[in-house]
């Protein structure tokens, strides 16, 4: 039975350590953003930025790594002999990968905070792929195990996810240039009324 609760709380980590991992990118990329604002809304989105990542960091990413792992931690010790499985060395390789990612985070979340990142919204939005891909590694590594088939239907499904990331990165890509775009024609009509003057 205790296999089962840890098992249980494990998923329940992994939830909310992904929610954290993703939201906090995307925390990135709008405090990125915010740098291209007039002032004094950079300092206000800035500092509002910072708090909400550093929030999310500590009471939602970080806590949901722990009791990831701790439940992890648990399961083998429930069942040892899981440890010998091949499939669980190649998850834990993801894992130790996913980690790097997490501490990685916190490293940018105090540049942005010190003014000294040099990344832009678009490499944050690219970079927020790379939790998708081990999530997606790492689930089917753990429900099919030693199994993992590589048929015509897992490769289509890969196709299908791959298809599915490039459409979002594209639907993004389109919505920032219709936004440039209004703010264009926003712009022109005062311009044209100051070279009247
Ligand atoms: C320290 C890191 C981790 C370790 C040692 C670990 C270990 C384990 C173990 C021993 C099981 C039980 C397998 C079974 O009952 O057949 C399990 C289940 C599972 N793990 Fe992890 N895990 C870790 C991290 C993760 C992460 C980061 C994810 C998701 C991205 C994940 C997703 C899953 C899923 C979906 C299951 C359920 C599989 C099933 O019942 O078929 N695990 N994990």
């Amino acid at each position: 039975m205790a296999y089962y609760w840890f098992k249980a709380f494990h998923l329940i980590g992994v939830v909310v350590w992904f929610a954290g991992l993703f939201y906090l990118v995307r925390l990135f990329v709008y405090h990125a953003e915010a740098y291209q604002e007039p002032e004094p809304a950079r300092t206000i989105l800035k500092k509002q930025y910072e708090l909400m990542e550093k929030r999310l960091y500590n009471i939602i990413t970080t806590p949901g790594m722990l009791v990831t792992v701790a439940m992890a931690i648990g399961l083998i010790s429930t069942e040892p002999e899981i440890l010998k499985s091949s499939w669980l060395h190649i998850k834990l390789g993801l894992v130790l990968l996913l980690i790097g990612y997490h501490h990685y985070c916190k490293r940018i979340m105090k540049q942005l905070a010190k003014d000294e990142c040099k990344w832009t919204g678009q490499q944050f939005r690219a970079l927020n792929e790379a939790p998708t891909i081990m999530l997606v590694l790492i689930v089917l590594l753990a429900v099919f195990k030693n199994n993992l088939p590589l048929d015509l239907t897992t490769w289509l499904i890969v196709a299908l996810v791959i298809a599915m990331v490039a459409s979002i990165q594209l639907y993004a890509k389109k919505r920032r240039k219709d936004k440039e775009k209004l703010a264009q024609s926003e712009l022109q009509p005062e311009l044209a009324s100051t070279s009247v003057e």
